[in-house]
């Protein structure tokens, strides 16, 4: 039976352009791609529809992810896909298993989400998939990396913007701040992963977290 993710090759650090510190960038997969999973999605097979949860909370719209299979799927990826390039990308990640990971999709639209406030994540790692996006408007915008306690630090000088195309992936530290422009028309849908190191809290208080802070590093 064909996977409900169907991944390409393992992924090559060569597949990735860095965005920001901390924030990477792949188009693995191709639109065709995207539209068959969003199709699988839509027609319940990759979610199930009930109960519909919050993705998390800060999201009114979207679904988690609670099918086995694609659960699995999402899980396996750090060790699998991603082998080669987590450790390549994020060197002070310290090592050990992503023992926990939370999958959802987030919709923007006329009908959904308009926007997403600045927020880090809960989470190590994130990985973000593009499924859908025809919005105007609706780009991620990345403010820098901080850590616990510096994390309402004014942002850095250069935000860096990034504008969806289906089938983009983003690899990102959990807590590189972020936020959602407003859409001004359009809908845009993202599957999203957050990964979670077993050994390691992800309230960003880590020593690691702050080697990689921009204002503990100073
Ligand atoms: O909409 C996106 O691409 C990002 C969503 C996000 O940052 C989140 O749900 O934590
Ligand atoms: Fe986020």
């Amino acid at each position: 039976m064909k996977p409900v993710l169907d991944m390409p090759n393992p992924s090559r650090l060569e597949d990735w352009r860095c965005l920001a510190p901390g924030a990477f960038a792949a188009r693995p997969f191709s639109s065709a791609q995207c539209q068959d999973l969003l199709a699988q999605i839509v027609a319940g097979k990759a979610f199930s529809s009930v109960p519909r949860e919050q993705p998390n909370s800060m999201h009114n719209y979207g679904m988690v992810v609670n099918n086995t299979e694609l659960s699995a799927q999402l899980a396996c990826l750090p060790d699998t896909w991603l082998a080669t390039v987590i450790p390549a990308l994020f060197p002070h990640l310290p090592g050990g298993r992503f023992g926990d990971q939370h999958a959802f999709m987030v919709l923007y639209g006329e009908d959904a989400e308009r926007e997403l406030a600045l927020h880090v994540d809960a989470s190590h790692i994130t990985l973000n998939i593009c499924l859908e996006n025809d919005a105007q408007g609706g780009e991620i915008n990345f403010t820098g990396a901080r850590c616990a306690r510096h994390v309402n630090e004014p942002p850095d000088r250069t935000i860096v913007s990034h504008r969806f195309e289906p089938g983009d992936v983003l690899l990102h530290v959990g807590n590189q701040r972020h936020h959602v422009s407003p859409l001004r028309g359009g809908r845009r849908r993202n599957l999203l992963v957050w990964y979670r190191l077993e050994t390691e809290v992800f309230d960003h208080s880590n020593s690691w977290v702050q080697s990689i802070c921009a204002t503990c590093s100073a």
